[in-house]
């Protein structure tokens, strides 16, 4: 795939014309994350978390896809760390996947014991594991880790894929959760940063004052912009401090960027992309 995209002014925003190559994503074979990784490439190396995607590309300059936000569970708080961590790892591009999750096994639905799915999947699932009973919850690292171990404990289930259900030979499969209202937002990610699009995020540090948050959110308010999210995490290496995620629409401009910057004790453009909604 090729991305492209035009923008220049003194902060390092720059321009580029890129070929995808080797895409990390989370696997095993089976994850949502390898179907979200199949629209931008064909060359997927599945790795083991999250965070390893993001080391895996300051270290070869690859790119990776990774899950930023589900619309039942919400943010995945491994990617935006990951994104606030490594300055120099930005948002190359954006898609959105309906996510279809199914209870699939290798016994009858009544002999299941053990149910295994990556945290959000369970999450995602809330409404069907609160009516069973007498089931261990397993939470694996994907929801494909989990179908494969599934495949091989005669009295375990995933909450996966049909995909993986297939691929780890899981045969009996009952869905639970349907797409119409389940959505993975996942970003491709790699070292250049893409400046096209109507939607963008930046991560803030701002001083622990009253009414920091609102002069740095009263600059997008008083540009009509609207901030679609907003999410604190903690900053680690400082106990109780926070920084913020936000994703705003509208213009982007090198002089809002200055100015939000100038509410800030630290500000990270990690980049925009074109969103449907
Ligand atoms: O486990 C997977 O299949 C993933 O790709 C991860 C992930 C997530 O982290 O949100 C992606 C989509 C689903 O919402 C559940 C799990």
């Amino acid at each position: 795939m090729h991305v492209q995209a035009k923008f220049s002014n003194n902060l390092n925003i720059f321009e580029y014309s890129i070929v995808i190559r080797k895409i990390f994503y989370l696997g095993p074979p089976g994850s949502f994350s390898q179907e979200a990784a199949e629209i931008f490439g064909s060359d997927l190396v599945p790795v083991r978390s999250i965070s390893e995607i993001f080391h895996k590309i300051s270290v070869t300059g690859d790119y990776g896809i990774v899950p930023i936000e589900n619309s039942i569970e919400g943010p995945v708080n491994e990617t935006l760390d990951g994104l606030f961590r490594h300055e120099d790892i930005y948002i190359v591009d954006h898609v959105e996947i309906p996510i279809e999750i199914f209870l699939a096994s290798n016994c009858d639905t009544e002999n299941i014991r053990r149910i295994y799915s990556h945290p959000h999947a369970i999450a995602e699932a809330g409404d069907y594991l609160e009516r069973t009973e007498n089931i261990e919850v397993i939470r694996t690292s994907s929801t494909s880790e989990a179908a494969k171990l599934a495949s091989m404990d005669e009295a375990g289930a995933a909450l996966c894929s049909m995909k993986a259900a297939q691929h780890y030979g899981l045969a009996n499969t009952v869905k639970i959760e349907s797409k119409s209202r389940n959505i993975t937002r996942f970003i491709l990610i790699g070292r250049e940063r893409n400046v096209e699009g109507s939607r963008h995020i930046i991560l803030c540090v701002i001083p622990d004052r009253p009414g920091s948050l609102h002069s740095l959110i009263g600059v997008l308010a008083s540009r009509g912009i609207n901030m679609n999210m907003i999410y604190s995490r903690p900053l680690r290496d400082t106990i109780w401090k926070y920084y913020f995620y936000i994703e705003f629409s509208g213009k982007l401009d090198e002089d809002l960027l200055l100015t939000m910057g100038k509410q800030s004790l630290r500000i990270l453009y990690k980049g925009s992309f074109k969103c449907c909604r």
